[in-house]
């Protein structure tokens, strides 16, 4: 790829800088003057051979950042390390809240034996004191809708399965709360460190919490809220996903593990190695946006994992599970592997989206799209703008012909090795490439600050993952409390089959339904049928998922959890029921979570 326009000089990292400037032709001096004039940043050249060519320095690594080391002489109270605290809590690294949470759906539905009493203040749910200051450097004022719930479920050792709308804060809902049990008992459990008398040793790593994640870049991500839970902590945590060379994972492993984040692939490698990893002592199995770990032939490892090799299989073992969909081959993984009185919660209905995001539907023919794009990145104010293909091959293409027109871009899909990888995202991250183009799976997950703007340049058709897809995409913006903008190109030749859900999605969301969809807007707006892949629930799993998207409180409100939970062998049993909905609507009360006129509960930030 040609990219050696606008070599931004100031960059320290070989690899972004261009080998020797190719002269620019008149066209590209005035492209590059015109994205300058329209406020676009300078564009930084990627040299992929210096990329292809660079070795692993533990610096660069985002596997090996740093995090806090105890050490025994700590006492109780260990200090405060203003250097790492500003990495983990300042700048690039940390979202701030929005003006706009009360737009995100707050609608709860919860199924289970045993309801969780929700909580409305981080300080009302029994945290340990470190912890507590955590939340408080990482400027999480109150709890999100989810972790009102998850907290106080894994407080009482429930399984969890969780489903709320991209951007309202999963990880925090797990990671506060085992974090916080863990802490207290940490002088007890920790895994072994290496002999501080002897600077090379190594330990084998023995995890209490193995979360599992489907992409490098959300393992970084949530190794990172990891390193800020576990800040001034006894608990270790670790990040291992392919690409990462092994030579680092193990030393990282070695010094010690209490908090694994791992992609499948890489973590069921280093299950075949027992003198590095044991699974034996692990509390706390986590999988996050479990829904595309199931999509994406990882079902042999995610079993290896769930309890193969020497997983612990002993009652003290909890099982979690987050998305923002809920398909059913998840729900039956769910009744597989989770004890029979798992938790199930969800804010909103499975699948939705929010309010906070406008979407908009622009038709355009295929052979159009590089040009309607190039003019809309200029129809608007430039800042952060994710720009999501279908193939990887696009995504070069696009990548290519943006940069050569002036434009900050640089991309990332699964045939960019590591380095290109955790750079591209680094650029994008620190606003120094603010166009980023990915492949859709490539980019699940990524909670970066201030993206004002997710461009479907392809629309994802069923083979790519349809509706759902299409929400966590455009879940990349307007996250916490936040606006955002989203920009589809409907290409009326491929397009035909996303059609009808991505209507319903929009009119659900109070969004512009264009002309050339509106035959397509449902009568009665307030009643969208959603096809949410839930009709073969035999045993009545059904009322996991509402069929009549905002009212579920018809399934699930009226006693709580009504059908779907009889004879299923895993739910609660019929019995359960009275007595848990008595719980949850007196509990839900005194914290002010009240039904509404239907008998479903609302949250309010
Ligand atoms: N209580 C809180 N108050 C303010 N910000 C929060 C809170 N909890 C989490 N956040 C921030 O919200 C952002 C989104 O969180 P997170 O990435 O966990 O969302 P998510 O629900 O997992 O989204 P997705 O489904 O897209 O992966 C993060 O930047 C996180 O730091």
């Amino acid at each position: 790829m040609d990219q050696t326009v606008g070599v931004d000089q100031t960059d320290p990292n070989p690899a972004t800088q261009a080998p020797e400037a190719v002269p620019m032709t008149e066209q590209q001096s005035a492209d590059l003057a015109r994205a300058q004039e329209a406020g676009w940043t300078n564009q930084v050249a990627f040299d992929y051979d210096a990329f292809q060519s660079m070795g692993g320095n533990n610096d660069n690594w985002h596997g090996a950042g740093q995090v806090y080391e105890w050490r025994d002489e700590y006492g109780d109270v260990a200090p405060r390390v203003p250097e790492l605290e500003a990495i983990l809590f300042g700048g690039e690294f940390q979202m701030r809240r929005g003006e706009h949470l009360a737009n995100l759906e707050l609608q709860v539905t919860i199924e289970g034996a045993m309801k969780p009493k929700p909580f409305r203040e981080f300080q009302e749910a029994g945290l340990h004191p470190v912890v507590m200051e955590n939340i408080n450097l990482a400027h999480y004022a109150r709890p999100t809708p989810i972790q009102c719930y998850v907290i106080p479920a894994v407080n009482m050792g429930l399984d969890v399965v969780g489903v709320s709308q991209t951007g309202s804060g999963k990880t925090a809902a797990y990671l506060i709360p085992i974090v916080s049990k863990l802490m207290g008992k940490a002088r007890r459990v920790q895994g072994p460190r290496p002999d501080i008398n002897d600077p090379g040793s190594m330990v084998r790593a023995e995890p209490l919490v193995v979360i599992v994640v489907p992409t490098r870049e959300l393992a970084m991500q949530i190794f990172d809220e990891a390193r800020r839970m576990c800040y001034r902590s006894m608990l270790r945590p670790c990040v291992a996903y392919g690409g990462l060379p092994m030579r680092i994972t193990r030393e990282e492993l070695g010094k010690g593990c209490d908090v694994l984040i791992a992609t499948p692939g890489r973590l069921g490698d280093l299950m075949d190695k027992p003198h590095i990893l044991t699974m034996s002592r692990v509390k706390y199995t986590v999988i996050d946006e479990a829904d595309e770990m199931l999509h994406s032939d990882w079902e042999d490892e995610l079993r290896k994992i769930m309890s193969g090799g020497d997983t612990n299989d002993d009652a003290d073992h909890t099982f979690l599970m987050f998305s923002a969909t809920f398909p059913k081959d998840l729900r039956s993984m769910a009744k597989d592997y989770m004890r029979d009185d798992f938790v199930r919660i969800r804010i909103g209905r499975a699948g939705s989206t929010h309010k906070n995001i406008t979407q908009n539907v622009i038709e355009v023919d295929r052979d159009r799209k590089r040009d309607a794009i190039y003019d809309l990145l200029f129809s608007m104010e430039p800042g952060r703008t994710f720009i999501f293909c279908n193939s990887k091959i696009t995504v070069d293409l696009l990548d290519d012909f943006l940069y050569n027109r002036g434009l900050p871009t640089t991309s990332i899909h699964s045939d960019r090795n590591q380095r290109e990888r955790e750079d591209a995202m680094r650029a994008f991250r620190t606003g120094k490439t603010p166009i980023l183009i990915a492949t859709g799976v490539s980019a699940r997950g990524w909670d970066i600050m201030a993206v004002r703007h997710v461009i479907n340049y392809d629309l994802p058709s069923t083979m790519y993952g349809g509706i759902t897809e299409y929400v966590h995409r455009i879940g990349r913006t307007g996250r916490i409390g936040h606006r955002g903008l989203a920009t589809s190109f409907y290409d009326p030749e491929k397009d035909e089959g996303l059609a009808q859900d991505l209507v319903n999605v929009l009119v659900e969301c109070d969004c512009d339904v264009p002309d050339f969809l509106s035959h397509l807007t449902p009568e009665d707006t307030k009643n969208i049928n959603f096809d949410d892949n839930s009709e073969d629930e035999g045993d009545g799993g059904a009322s996991l998922d509402d069929t009549n998207g905002h009212h579920d409180a018809e399934d699930t409100g009226a006693n709580g959890f009504t059908n779907g939970i009889n004879g299923d062998h895993h739910g609660a049993d019929a019995s359960a029921a009275p007595a848990a909905e008595e719980g949850f609507t007196r509990d839900a009360g005194e914290q002010g979570f009240t039904p509404d006129a239907a008998g479903a509960y609302s949250a309010a930030w």
